[in-house]
């Protein structure tokens, strides 16, 4: 699984690897499992901040469920869009902010739903494979018992599992896949990198309509099209979608550092939109 290839670093042609035997529709596993793990990232409190980054104001999650006419107050799409690429995610870990597991759709009340809790239903409603299963499908090293487990899963979550499941086979994958400790250089652990490798491979692969595909010329962009999109960014999609968002760091999912000042909007590359202008 793991030599499929995903990043092509700096292309500068057209990819042309569609494969017509490959579906890019949206694998179980990955969207009721593997890729709600991101859960974890999210922040309970949300910094409102000005065009220096002094904070404005913070809006608490719960205050806002299904409330998405926050946005249209006064600057606070603008001070929202700073906060997101300025304030730090929450960490990768088995741990979600309360916001989501004790308050998720709070409304007028005291307390709310727990994310983690659907999370888990779900995938039995959907009736997911078990942890082992996947681990097995991955060709990932196979547990016969809890204690197979240490290695990818820390000694103190095995025990709190063998307090919780009568068999290692009836583990969630939505449990076990949280509990791994990461892959190198990944926010996920082996199973789930697996299933979102899988998932991110056939969606694009698997679709012959993707943007960098040159291989139909009557739908494709033209190299120059495909150059000026590379050269977009979120940090300037930001810039000319904001009301007033004069500044911004060049990597925008990147926190702010020595390398990735915030930098005025204006030197942000843009994509050149005349390009797509109809000739007569
Ligand atoms: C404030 C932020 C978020 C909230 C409150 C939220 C909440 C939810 C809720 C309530 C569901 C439906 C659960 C169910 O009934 O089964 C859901 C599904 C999902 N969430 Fe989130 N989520 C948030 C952010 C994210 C992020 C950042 C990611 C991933 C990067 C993510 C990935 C998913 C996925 C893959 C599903 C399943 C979608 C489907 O199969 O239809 N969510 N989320």
């Amino acid at each position: 699984m793991l030599e499929k290839k995903i990043i092509y670093k700096n292309p500068t042609d057209y990819i042309n690897d569609y494969n017509p035997k490959i579906s890019a529709s949206i694998i179980n596993e990955f969207a009721t499992a593997a890729y709600r793990y991101f859960h974890t990232l999210i922040r309970g409190r949300l910094d409102v901040l000005k065009e220096n980054r002094n904070l404005e104001r913070v809006l608490r999650l719960s205050d806002w469920f299904n409330r998405p006419s926050v946005i249209e107050e006064r600057g606070t799409f603008d001070g929202l869009a700073r906060g997101l690429t300025y304030q730090p995610e929450d960490k990768a870990d088995q741990y979600f902010d309360k916001e989501i597991t004790q308050y998720l759709f709070r409304d007028n009340r005291t307390k709310g739903d727990d994310l983690r809790a659907t999370d888990i239903q779900r995938g039995r409603d959907h009736r997911l494979a078990g942890y082992v299963a996947l681990r097995r499908y991955c060709g990932l090293s196979e547990p016969k018992n809890f204690d197979d487990l240490s290695g990818d899963i820390s000694e103190s979550n095995i025990k709190a599992l063998k307090s919780l499941y009568k068999s290692v086979y009836d583990i969630d994958l939505t449990v076990g896949g949280v509990l791994e400790e990461h892959a190198p250089g990944a926010l996920l652990g082996p199973t789930y990198l697996c299933i979102s490798l899988i998932q991110f491979y056939n969606i694009r692969v698997g679709d012959r309509f993707f943007y960098e595909n040159g291989e139909n010329k009557n739908i494709a962009f033209t190299p120059a099209q495909l150059a000026t999109i590379r050269k977009g960014s979120m940090a300037r999609l930001i810039c000319d979608n904001g009301i007033n968002i004069k500044r911004m760091q060049p990597r925008a999912f990147e926190l702010v550092s020595s390398d990735n000042k915030i930098v005025s909007c204006q030197t942000l590359q843009s994509v050149d939109l005349s390009l797509w202008k109809e000739s007569k």
